[in-house]
């Protein structure tokens, strides 16, 4: 007998699922501890992963009344891209541990309901076959290579597969602690292919002191002298749409201003630098820092339909989710990614009626009790 996947008892435990937390649930009861390990984990003792959502939390909304809300548009665009809503897919390494569609299925995913998937260089599918998928929706998020050439060289299949943005992640010079990692000795499963990172014989090759496979791999490829005055380098490979991924602070947030660049506020879910602010905390200095220069996105615990307002009544155009798609491709593959994106575009346009607005362009700082 042939399993289809997903089976229909998952289907119907998706279309059940009233929120992402429960999808969340779901997700994590289909993954093995090595997968499950690497999905959930943050950093050390977790602070800032568990910051990311409670300070979501904590802020209270003021709704204004009586505003004819029987027409409400959550529409947007990212860099020109005309979403749907203002919500897309983060990089994730690794889809393949989730589901054999891999990064094909949350690409799909992401296109059927206009929304935009940035592909992680670690992805277990080439980025010529996820640009496919996502139907133009595709943004790709880069390492940097000690040797550039390797770079060079992803950034021009980028483009030429038809990605719209380069996503350069920089906070990650090294990879963060994730504990259970290090304790359950992660490890890429052999079947899965790493196509845009180099072969597996590399993967193999390189010793460091640590017990997880990904951290030996990372230290041996990324380069850690990453700095400012690689950005005109980079910018000289194509004509992207360079985005810096990581920013937490004004400070940075001027400089990637000034560097021509647009700006993703992200702790990379906290699995970086632990105790580090939250995003939707680190967001408001940033914002006033950038002064509609540049665009601003964020991820990190968006997981309601408020914490999306929030993020955009402090100055994000749009945001992102990681763990959350991550999830819902565990749970069950396209159908599950899409689940997730469904429910959160419900909750996104709930909560804009609920505060009485009518789109996006009216969500301010008013909205919020500060
Ligand atoms: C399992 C996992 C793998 C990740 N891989 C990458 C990656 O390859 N590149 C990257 O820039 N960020 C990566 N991130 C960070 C995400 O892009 C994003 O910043 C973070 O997950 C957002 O927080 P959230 O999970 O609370 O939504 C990864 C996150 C997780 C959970
Ligand atoms: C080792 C870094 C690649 C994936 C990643 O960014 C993460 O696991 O957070």
């Amino acid at each position: 007998m042939t399993l289809t996947f997903p089976t229909e008892e998952q289907l119907k435990a998706l279309q059940q699922a009233v929120n992402l937390s429960e999808i969340e649930a779901l997700g994590r009861a289909r993954l093995d501890q090595n997968a499950l390990d690497y999905y959930a984990s943050g950093a050390n003792d977790g602070h800032t992963h568990r910051a990311n959502r409670e300070d979501f939390s904590r802020i209270r909304l003021r709704p204004r009344m009586l505003m004819d809300v029987s027409d409400v548009q959550t529409g947007t665009s990212v860099l020109g891209l005309p979403l749907d809503f203002p919500v897309g897919i983060a990089p994730s390494a690794f889809h393949g541990l989730a589901h054999p569609d891999a990064e094909l299925a949350t690409a799909r995913a992401a296109a059927g309901l206009g929304s935009v998937m940035t592909l992680s260089t670690f992805s277990n599918t080439p980025i010529e076959d996820v640009a496919r998928a996502a139907a133009g929706r595709l943004w790709f998020q880069l390492y940097l290579y000690k040797d550039r050439e390797v770079s060079a060289g992803l950034v021009r299949r980028a483009e030429a597969a038809g990605a719209r943005a380069l996503v350069l992640t920089v906070d990650t010079p090294f990879v963060g602690r994730r504990e259970a990692n290090e304790r359950h000795r992660f490890n890429l499963p052999p079947h899965l292919q790493v196509p845009n990172a180099g072969s597996r014989e590399a993967l193999a090759g390189l010793e460091t002191q640590s017990g997880s496979q990904l951290v030996r791999h990372f230290q041996g490829l990324v380069d850690p002298s990453l700095s400012w005055r690689d950005l005109d380098w980079l910018k000289s490979l194509s004509g992207l749409p360079i985005i810096l991924k990581g920013i937490l602070t004004a400070e940075d947030a001027e400089l990637a201003v000034q560097h021509g660049c647009h700006v993703w506020v992200s702790n990379h879910g906290g699995r970086q630098l632990d105790t580090a602010v939250s995003t939707i905390a680190a967001l408001p200095e940033i914002a006033d820092a950038v002064a509609g220069r540049m665009e601003i996105y964020l991820d990190g615990g968006v997981s309601r339909g408020t914490d999306v307002l929030k993020a955009l009544a402090l100055g994000a155009r749009a945001v992102f989710l990681g763990r959350p798609a991550l999830w819902g491709l565990a749970a069950g593959g396209e159908d599950g990614v899409r689940r997730v994106l469904e429910l959160l575009k419900g909750e996104v346009r709930l909560a804009l009626a609920l505060s009485g607005k009518q789109s996006l362009g009216q969500v301010g700082r008013d909205l919020l009790k500060m």
